[in-house]
C-alpha cells in the first residue's frame, strides 16, 4: 500500500509490456458488444444481435483465462461462470452464492476485462483495505476510499483515477452522501457497479443499513455499463428488494446452495448457562482439536466465557467492538495464525474473515436470524473438510436478542417531535444541520435510528436530500509563519481566513474553531474547502470533529401528522419483522427437522434431511416442548423491583424509558442520566420487553400503541 492510502499494482502501472496487454484487450473488449446503456431498465436479451453466442463464448473464454493467470485457479467455483455469464449477457446480475463461495472473482474478473473503473460499495473499511491489498498482491491495481484517509492520501488517488490508473475502487456506501465525491465519480468511466453485501438495501433484509438505500439512485444513475450485486443471504423477497433497487434484470439471478455437504450443523436446548457451559466443555474435550470460533451475543458474555476457557485449560481470546482497533487485529491475526485457537466472539467478528479450516463454528447463544446464522456457520470448513457447527440454545437468549430489537424502536412521540424539529418554521431549499450525536440526546433515538429516518425521508417520500456532512469543529495549527499565508492564498481565500481565523481560540499551539458559531454571512462550504485547499498544501496541521449531518429541505409536508402517522407505521413494520425473524430461529431451534434442511427451505431451496445431524441420527429429535414452550422463556415480573424502578429519581418518568431501563436497553437519553450505571439497570430482562412495557403503560395510564 501506499503511504496515500491506497494501492497500486507494482508492476500494473509501470510495466509497459503488462500496459500494452491491456490496452490490446481493451481494444478488444470495446469492440465487445456490451450494453450501451442501463436506462429504464432496458435490458438486452440474449437473442439481440449485440450479444451474440460467440461473443459471450469469447468473453468466458478470456475469464477462464485469467482466471488461470491472475488468480492461480484451474475452475470456476459453483456459480462463478454463471454469474460472468448473465452478467455480460443481460449488463446486470445478481450472485446469491453461499459464503466462501468465491463472489469477488464474479467482480475481479469483469474489472480486468472491461475498460474503465469498477466501482465496490463495501460496507466495512477494513475489509476493503484486505481485498485492495490482496488484488495488489496479485497485479490489480485496487484503490479504496474511506473516511480515515488524509486530504493528500485523497488527492492523490483522485489524480491516479483520473489518469485511469485504478482499475478496482472500493467505497463505503456512506461516500454516497458526498457531493465531491458524487462529482469525481461523475467523470469516470464505470463499466462496472458493484454492491457487496447487497441484502444490506433491503429493509427485509437481516442486516438493513440506510446507507445502502441510498445506492438505488446512483445505480440508476452512474450509468455504469454493467451492474452486479452480491450476497450470501438473500429470501425471495429479499433477493426481489435487491434487483428491483439496482436495477438487475430478473432473469439475471444466479443462487447457488446454501447447504455445504461438509458442515454438520446440530442445535441443542439447554435449559440455562451452566448447562451450557458444561455442554461446550464437554464437546471441547472430546472433539479432536481444530481452529474454533464461539458466537456469543454479548460483549460481557465473550469476555466472561474466553476466560472460563483459559482456566480451563484452552487457548482463547475474546473478540468484540468494545475492544480496540488494535487489540482486534492482534486477536484477529492471532486466529489466522495459531495452532487451534479459539476465539469466543460476538458479531463484530466474521465479514471477511476468510480463514479456510474453521473446523468448529459453536453458537453459545442462539443468532438472531436464520440469515445471521447461515452467515455465521459458514465460516467453517471453507476448505471443504468436515466441519461442526453447534448452537446452545436457552429460552434466556431471547430477552437478550429481544433488547436488541426494540432499543431501535422508536416510538410515534419521538418521531413526531423529531418530524417538527425537521420541518417546522423551515424554508424549501433551506440547508439543516444535524449533529446527529446531539439530536440523539435530545429526541432519544440512537444515532442510526435518526440516519434511517433520514434516509427514509429523502428515497420514499423526496422531502429532503441529504447533501455533503460538514464537521462542526477544527482544531488547527498554522505551519508556516502567519504573515506570509497570503502569498499563498488568492486575496478572496486571504480575506475569508482572516475572517474565519478571528473567530478561532487559540491555545499555546493549536486553533479551535466552532464551526457552528460562525456569523451567519460566511459560507461553510467555502470554508471547508478553504482549510482543506491549505491543509493539503501542508500550510497547517487539520484536524477535524463532530461530524454532523447536514440536509436540504425540498419539500415541507404538507400533513405533518399524516407523514407521522406513515413513518411510524414503517418504523414498527420493520420492527415486526425483526421479530419475526427471531421468532423463526426459535422455531428452528425447538424443532425436530435437520438443520440444513430447514435453512435451506428457508432460502427457497428444497434438499433432503443431511444424514449427518443429531437430529437425522436421531439423537435429540423430540425436544421436550413443555421445557421450551414461550411462557416458560420469560420470568415473571418481581413486582418489588418494578415498584422501586418507577421511585428512582433521576429516570424519565415515560413508558418506554421505564421499560427501556428495567429491560436494560440503553438509550442516549438514559445514558446522559446515567441510569445505565444504575444498579437496577436491566433487573427485569429476563420478564421480556414487550411484557415489561404492558405494565409499563399500563402504570402510566397509557394505551399500549407500541404492541
Ligand atoms: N475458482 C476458484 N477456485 C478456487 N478458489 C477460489 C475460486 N474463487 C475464489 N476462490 C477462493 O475462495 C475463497 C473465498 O472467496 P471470497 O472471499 O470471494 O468468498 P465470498 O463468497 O465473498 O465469501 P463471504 O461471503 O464469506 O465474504 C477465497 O480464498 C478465494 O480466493
Amino acid at each position: 500500500m501506499t503511504r496515500f492510502g491506497f494501492v497500486i499494482g507494482p508492476n500494473f502501472c509501470f510495466q509497459r509490456k503488462r500496459a500494452a496487454d491491456l490496452l490490446k484487450e481493451k481494444r478488444r473488449l470495446c469492440s465487445f458488444p456490451h450494453r450501451t446503456a442501463c436506462h429504464g431498465g432496458v435490458i438486452m436479451s440474449r437473442s439481440n444481435e449485440r450479444v451474440t453466442k460467440t461473443s459471450v463464448e469469447h468473453f468466458l473464454s478470456l475469464a477462464a483465462k485469467k482466471l488461470r493467470e491472475v488468480f492461480g485457479y484451474s475452475q470456476f467455483l459453483s456459480g462463478q461462470e454463471e454469474v460472468l455469464q448473465k452478467l455480460f449477457c443481460f449488463g446486470s446480475a445478481l450472485a446469491v452464492l453461499p459464503t466462501g463461495g468465491g463472489k469477488s472473482l464474479c467482480y475481479q474478473i469483469p474489472a480486468i476485462l472491461f475498460p474503465g473503473v469498477t466501482v465496490v460499495v463495501s460496507p466495512l473499511i477494513a475489509l476493503m483495505r484486505e481485498q485492495a491489498q490482496k488484488l495488489v498482491q496479485v497485479g490489480i491495481a485496487a484503490g479504496h476510499m474511506d473516511s480515515l484517509q488524509s486530504a493528500a492520501e485523497m488527492r492523490n488517488l483522485r489524480k491516479s483515477l483520473a489518469e485511469g490508473r485504478v482499475k478496482i475502487l472500493f467505497v463505503s456506501p456512506e461516500r454516497f452522501n458526498n457531493e465531491v465525491f458524487l462529482s469525481l465519480l461523475r467523470t469516470l468511466e464505470i463499466s462496472l457497479f458493484v454492491v457487496d453485501e447487497a441484502h444490506c438495501i433491503s429493509e427485509w433484509g437481516h442486516n438493513f443499513r440506510p446507507d445502502y438505500l441510498r445506492l438505488s439512485h446512483f445505480a440508476r444513475e452512474c450509468k455504469a455499463a454493467y451492474r452486479l450485486g452480491l450476497t450470501a443471504t438473500a429470501t425471495e423477497r429479499v433477493a426481489n428488494d435487491i434487483i428491483q433497487r439496482l436495477n438487475i434484470s430478473p432473469d439475471s439471478v444466479v443462487r447457488k446452495n446454501f447447504y455445504r455437504s461438509n458442515l454438520v450443523l446440530n442445535i441443542r436446548c439447554s435449559t440455562s448457562d451452566l448447562e451450557k457451559r458444561e455442554q461446550l466443555l464437554k464437546f471441547l474435550c472430546e472433539r479432536e482439536r481444530g481452529p474454533t470460533l464461539i458466537y456469543v451475543t454479548l460483549q460481557r458474555t465473550c469476555e466472561e466465557l474466553a476466560y472460563f476457557l483459559v482456566e480451563n485449560g484452552f487457548q482463547a481470546q475474546p473478540y468484540h467492538a468494545g475492544l480496540s482497533d488494535e487489540q482486534r487485529t492482534v486477536t484477529y491475526d492471532w486466529f489466522v495464525k495459531t495452532c487451534n485457537p479459539i476465539v469466543v466472539a460476538t458479531i463484530a467478528f466474521g465479514m471477511g474473515v476468510d480463514k479456510p479450516d474453521i473446523r468448529y463454528v459453536y453458537h453459545y447463544n442462539l443468532s438472531k436470524s436464520l440469515e445471521a446464522y447461515s452467515q455465521e456457520v459458514g465460516r467453517a470448513g471453507r476448505d471443504g473438510k468436515l466441519s461442526y457447527c453447534d448452537t446452545f440454545f436457552a429460552g434466556t437468549d431471547i430477552p437478550v436478542l429481544e433488547t436488541f430489537i426494540y432499543g431501535n424502536t422508536p416510538d410515534a412521540g419521538q418521531i413526531s417531535s423529531f418530524l417538527t424539529f425537521l420541518f417546522e418554521n423551515r424554508k424549501k431549499s433551506q440547508i439543516v444541520n444535524l449533529p446527529l450525536y446531539e439530536l440523539a440526546t435530545q429526541f432519544d433515538m440512537r444515532e442510526v435510528v435518526l440516519h434511517t429516518i433520514l434516509v427514509f425521508l429523502d428515497v420514499y417520500w423526496g422531502l429532503i436530500k441529504e447533501v455533503t456532512p460538514m464537521f462542526a469543529e477544527y482544531r488547527y495549527q498554522v505551519l508556516v509563519e502567519e504573515d506570509t499565508l497570503e502569498g499563498h492564498l488568492s486575496d478572496k481565500q486571504y480575506i475569508l481566513w482572516k475572517n474565519v481565523s478571528a473567530q478561532a481560540k487559540k491555545k499555546l499551539k493549536w486553533s479551535y474553531l466552532d464551526l457552528s458559531n460562525l456569523p451567519l454571512d460566511i459560507d461553510m462550504e467555502q470554508v471547508q474547502r478553504l482549510f482543506d485547499e491549505v491543509h493539503t498544501n501542508g500550510l497547517i496541521r487539520l484536524q477535524a470533529g463532530k461530524l454532523q449531518h447536514r440536509v436540504q429541505i425540498l419539500q415541507i409536508p404538507k400533513d405533518l401528522k399524516l407523514l407521522e402517522q406513515q413513518l411510524w407505521r414503517l418504523v414498527a413494520e420493520r420492527e415486526r419483522s425483526e421479530v419475526q425473524r427471531l421468532d423463526e430461529m426459535v422455531q428452528l431451534a425447538t424443532s425436530s427437522t435437520c438443520v440444513s434442511q430447514a435453512v435451506s427451505r428457508y432460502f427457497g431451496e428444497l434438499i433432503e434431511p443431511c444424514g449427518k445431524c443429531d437430529r437425522c441420527c436421531g439423537e435429540n429429535k423430540e425436544q421436550d416442548a413443555s421445557k421450551f414452550s414461550s411462557k416458560t422463556w420469560f420470568a415473571p415480573i418481581n413486582m418489588a423491583v418494578w415498584d422501586t424502578i418507577t421511585k428512582i429519581e433521576e429516570l424519565p418518568k415515560d413508558a418506554l424509558s421505564l421499560a427501556k431501563f428495567a429491560c436494560g436497553i440503553s438509550s442516549p437519553r438514559l445514558r446522559e442520566k446515567k441510569a445505565t450505571k444504575h444498579e437496577l439497570f436491566g433487573s427485569l430482562r429476563d420478564s421480556g420487553f414487550r411484557q415489561v412495557l404492558q405494565l409499563a403503560l399500563q402504570h402510566n395510564g397509557q394505551s399500549p400503541t407500541f404492541l
